[in-house]
């Protein structure tokens, strides 16, 4: 818990900076092509995590799979995520694991931790603002958000649309990642809504050319947002996409009366002239100092 605050493992810090999640579905894909085919073209395509997603095989089919997941990726040197079983994550050295709200009946958050360790990536399903709040609390590495749009790899859950996401872009102080009916005709809608990192199943694993999708998407992302940055914020450690001191406070949602503050920037008085310069890098800290008015 709380370790959004510390300093992070460079490793660690490196593989939440995903973009594009790719999740498996089924051993091959209507065209013959296997999984692990299918998990490579999209890998070479930009997709820049993997999970293993298998609801219906033996713990050994399974097994097997995340073995070959694990070779792949680590040819690659992509994060390697293994969806809703922590022992099978812990066993072939998964880099991380993905667990739902169910999951979270089964084994926590703090208890993935204790087995996989503090450089373990844990994911938590989020479906409402008070479940991501939860999950960021509880030491969740990233939220997955949705489902955005209604689709059938998800039967029967609701839609959580992208007012979610914008909720997301304004509340929570980790990475989160758009889910659900997630295509390149809609990709551009959840962008707009807040969201840099995307995830698709049936969009990559559905289509004769993984690769070529994987590069569409990534081309759409790279129009909308730039990569966010771990920085320090009145002391809390969290992602931020502003580059200027004006955009911070907009990202921040501060309300107009709260607007008269100092800025600190790396500690040094930031003059209010330069609120509209592109000084905020990776690793920078800010204090925005507000004052209590007196009597
Ligand atoms: C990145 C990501 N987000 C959400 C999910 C869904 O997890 P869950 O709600 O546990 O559902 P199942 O995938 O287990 O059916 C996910 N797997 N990955
Ligand atoms: C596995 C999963 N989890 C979701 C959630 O909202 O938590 S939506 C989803 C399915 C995503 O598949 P597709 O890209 O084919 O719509
Ligand atoms: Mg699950």
């Amino acid at each position: 818990m709380f370790q959004q605050q510390e300093q992070m493992d460079v490793n660690k810090k490196s593989a939440l900076q995903f973009s594009l999640y790719a999740i498996t579905s089924g051993s091959s894909n209507m065209y013959g092509q296997s999984m692990v085919d299918v998990m490579e073209q999209a890998i070479l395509g930009g997709a820049d995590i993997v999970q293993l997603r298998n609801k219906a095989g033996s713990r050994a089919e399974i097994m097997e799979q995340a073995e070959q997941l694990r070779r792949l990726t680590k040819r690659y040197q992509v994060p390697f995520i293994m969806n809703d079983d922590v022992s099978i994550a812990k066993e072939v050295g998964a880099d991380g694991v993905h667990l739902g709200q169910d999951d979270l009946l089964q084994t926590s958050v703090y208890e993935a931790r204790n087995i996989l360790g503090d450089n373990a990536i844990i994911g938590v399903s989020t479906h409402h603002l008070d479940q991501a709040l939860a999950a960021q609390h509880a030491g969740a590495d990233y939220i997955g958000a949705g489902p955005v749009f209604a689709t059938p790899t998800k039967p029967g859950r609701a839609a959580v649309s992208t007012s979610y996401i914008q909720q997301l872009a304004q509340r929570v102080t980790i990475p989160f990642v758009a889910i659900g009916g997630i295509s390149l005709d809609n990709a551009s809608e959840v962008l707009l809504a807040g969201a840099y990192r995307l995830c698709a199943v049936r969009a990559i694993t559905d289509s004769a050319e993984p690769r070529a999708v994987c590069e569409q998407f990534r081309s759409l992302m790279q129009q909308y947002r730039l990569p966010p940055k771990w920085m320090i914020c009145n002391g809390v450690r969290r992602e931020i996409y502003a580059v200027t001191i004006e955009q911070l406070i907009d990202e921040l949602t501060i309300s107009e009366k709260q607007k008269h503050f100092v800025v600190e920037l790396n500690k040094e008085i930031l003059p209010r002239s330069r609120w509209s310069e592109p000084l905020l890098t990776e690793e920078a800290s800010v204090e925005l100092i507000t004052f209590v008015g007196g009597g």
